[in-house]
């Protein structure tokens, strides 16, 4: 597992220009040394403006968007098109205008959909779907049943350190086996969830952490000098091959001076 760096740039919208540069390189990247890439995408404000840059930047096109699979790293359970599911806001954000094909989106199941309103179905059935996708050379050492080892998984972070939507002391992080869980009593707005656990985002080679504003410095100085990832999800949140966090002035204004480099 990769040591967390940290990059701190200008501003929030800057912050999003910049990673979405950098994801066009990784992708076209992935896809130079494999032939395709797979992205896990983020619900929450600074994910969704990244999205948003990838769609307005001319480099968008460097990608060869028949060929990315893109996965959730969680879902807001609620039907089909509702505007908060991170699904839709992904697909006015980037996917609608980019030529993705259907069967490389990998969505989690809406509350409207194949299982109603179960959960515990749509996790097991996106658990089969990221099996379906994993090679034998994507199991590393943890055991959590069969997760591709995604190129970039984007993550936001939550003033208490949540990611995707493991929260604190919840079933979600304790979770050591299975690599998709449901959630419920959610405490951020709405309470039923599907979340890769933190062992299935450690399959991923980078796990970028993009988040903004002073609300959530004191949780990116925890999660950045060792707190237990029961306590702060997001201390655990770590790729095999990197782990970024991106983020704002603000935002990191409670890490240490040593993990924090010059302005870019
Ligand atoms: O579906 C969600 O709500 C998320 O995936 C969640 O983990 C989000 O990324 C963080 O809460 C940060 O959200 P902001 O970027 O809006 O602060």
């Amino acid at each position: 597992m990769s040591r967390p760096e940290v990059v701190v740039h200008r501003d929030g919208d800057l912050l999003a220009a910049a990673t979405a540069a950098r994801l066009v390189t990784t992708l076209v990247d992935a896809q130079t040394a494999r032939g395709s890439a797979s992205l896990v995408l983020t619900g929450g404000r600074t994910g969704i403006a990244v999205l948003e840059h990838v769609r307005a930047t001319p480099a968008r096109d460097a990608v060869d968007w028949t060929r990315v699979d893109l996965y959730w790293g969680d879902e807001r359970f609620l039907p089909a098109g509702h505007p908060e599911r991170n699904e839709t806001q992904a697909r006015e954000a980037l996917l609608d205008h980019v030529p993705v094909p259907a069967s490389r989106v990998h969505v989690m199941e809406p509350s409207d959909g194949r299982f109603g309103d179960d959960p515990e179905a749509a996790a097991e059935a996106y658990a089969d779907v990221l099996a379906a996708a994993a090679r034998p050379e994507d199991h590393g050492s943890e055991d959590h049943g069969s997760v591709p080892s995604f190129d970039v998984c984007l993550l936001g972070v939550g003033e208490e350190g949540h990611v995707a939507s493991i929260f604190p002391e919840s079933p979600a992080v304790l979770e050591r086996e299975r690599g998709v869980v449901a959630v419920r009593d959610c405490p951020k707005p709405p309470p039923t969830r599907v979340s890769l656990t933190l062992p299935a985002i450690r399959a991923a080679q980078e796990v970028w952490l993009m988040t903004t504003g002073a609300a959530k410095a004191a949780a990116v100085a925890t999660g950045l000098t060792g707190a237990d990832e029961v306590q702060l999800p997001a201390a655990g949140a770590r790729g095999r091959r990197r782990t970024l966090w991106l983020l704002d002035p603000a935002a990191a204004a409670k890490v240490p001076d040593l993990f924090t480099p010059p302005l870019a």
